[in-house]
């Protein structure tokens, strides 16, 4: 067997060569030149002061979706404005553009990728691109490429540079053969969405990076998340977004999912204190790298009984999309969270109740909202 000791020996060679000594540490680095296209970051990028220093630097890719400008937020009021950088393939608002550094950053561009991270000395990473559940099955190759090759392509850059790396894993990492009332952690994951196939694959790289590279991977299942001033991105859970547009706006709304659908939820706030709290926790803290998180369950009749608590006007009706409702009924009812809660102090703030009076009172509906309380 000569081919198979030559290969262990050279593998060892590499291993020993390695200079950390853990024995974990040959990166996947890919064979690529120099880039033909330096573009040099912008100088305030560069200007960063010794207190600044000694925070990580930050880049957020898929950043201009429903989560991400509300994550740099979060983010630069913690690390400084300049140390945090929001990336993106659309073009930002003018409030977002302002509010701090952007670069435009196609995941599916390993090499400027990779000239972004060394340029701007990136340490943690947050990669949020993705095509969600609904956009995912209208278009597969490009959920596919976005999703897969996209979060290929991060991990090699955040194994060969060292950085800590987040990526967002959602309740569509189940599926009808998974136990739905609740679900743990670790149990049978066999989606039928390409958006569900592509975060099992994600939970599944980065963990085999963790461990046979050191790469620090952090993972989070998110539950639906529910915003107020940014717009969901074609999801199954965005009903629960839309309902308090239409309800204080016209007092009507059609669901897209049958009444009694449960799915588990969580108000933006929570999902983006939880995604710093994993990401700071110590690593000896975590017995895992991939955790359910959650906050909340209700079904899309529940939640209009607690918005007509202040708006008592609001019709209901529904129309059934069949592919969304088949999407729903193959995800969580209810998300069982107990390792997160014991491994690193994961505590909800908002339930149902908090849920609407917050999205009423930040969309205008504070007088209604007095008015009942
Ligand atoms: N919003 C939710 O309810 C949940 C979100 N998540 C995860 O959190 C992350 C962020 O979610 P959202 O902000 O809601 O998603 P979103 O769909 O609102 O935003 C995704 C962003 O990715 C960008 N993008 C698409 N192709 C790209 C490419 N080639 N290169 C760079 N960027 C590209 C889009 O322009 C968009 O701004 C996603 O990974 C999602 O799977 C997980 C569970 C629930
Ligand atoms: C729960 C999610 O991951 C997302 N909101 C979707 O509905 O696709």
């Amino acid at each position: 067997m000569p081919i198979v000791r030559n290969l262990s020996r050279a593998a060892s060679q590499l291993l020993q060569s390695s200079g950390c000594g853990c024995g974990v540490s040959i990166v996947p680095v890919r064979c690529i030149g120099v880039s033909p296209r330096q573009v040099a970051s912008d100088a305030s990028f560069h200007s960063v002061t010794f207190s600044e220093s000694d925070h990580p630097r930050v880049l957020i890719t898929g950043g201009l979706g429903q989560l991400g400008v509300g994550l740099a937020k979060l983010l630069r009021k913690r690390f400084g404005k300049n140390n945090v950088i929001l990336s993106d393939i659309r073009k930002p608002a003018d409030n977002v553009f302002y509010s701090g550094p952007f670069i435009f950053a196609d995941v599916l561009d390993y090499k400027n990728l990779r000239e972004i991270v060394v340029n701007n000395r990136i340490t943690w990473l947050f990669h949020y691109s993705a095509l969600l559940s609904a956009v995912g099955e209208a278009n597969v190759p490009l959920a596919r490429a976005v999703n897969i090759t996209g979060l290929h392509n991060v991990l090699d850059i955040a194994a060969e540079h060292n950085l800590r790396l987040f990526v967002p894993s959602t309740i569509g990492a189940f599926g009808p053969t998974s136990p739905r009332d609740p679900t743990p952690d670790l149990c049978i994951q066999r989606p039928r969405t390409i958006y569900g196939v592509s975060k099992v694959h994600a939970e599944l790289m980065g963990e085999y990076y963790h461990y046979r590279y050191g790469l620090d991977f952090r993972c989070l299942r998110y539950p639906g998340i529910i915003s107020a001033d940014s717009q969901p991105g074609g999801g199954t859970t965005d009903y629960a977004v839309q309902i308090f547009h239409d309800a204080i706006k016209s007092g009507k709304y059609k669901c897209y999912l049958k009444p009694d659908t449960r799915l588990p939820m969580m108000y933006i706030d929570d999902c983006l204190k939880a995604t710093l709290e994993v990401m700071e926790a110590p690593a000896e803290a975590l017995t895992m790298r991939t955790y359910n998180i959650n906050a909340m369950s209700f079904s899309p009749e529940e939640l209009a009984q607690e918005v007509r608590k202040y708006i008592p006007e609001l019709q209901m009706t529904y129309s059934v999309d069949q592919v969304k409702q088949a999407i729903a009924d193959s995800w969580p009812m209810n998300f069982d969270d107990s390792n997160a809660r014991r491994d690193w102090g994961w505590k909800h703030d908002y339930d149902l109740p908090e849920l609407v009076t917050t999205m009423l009172g930040f969309l205008g509906s504070d007088s209604r909202v007095a008015q009942a309380n």
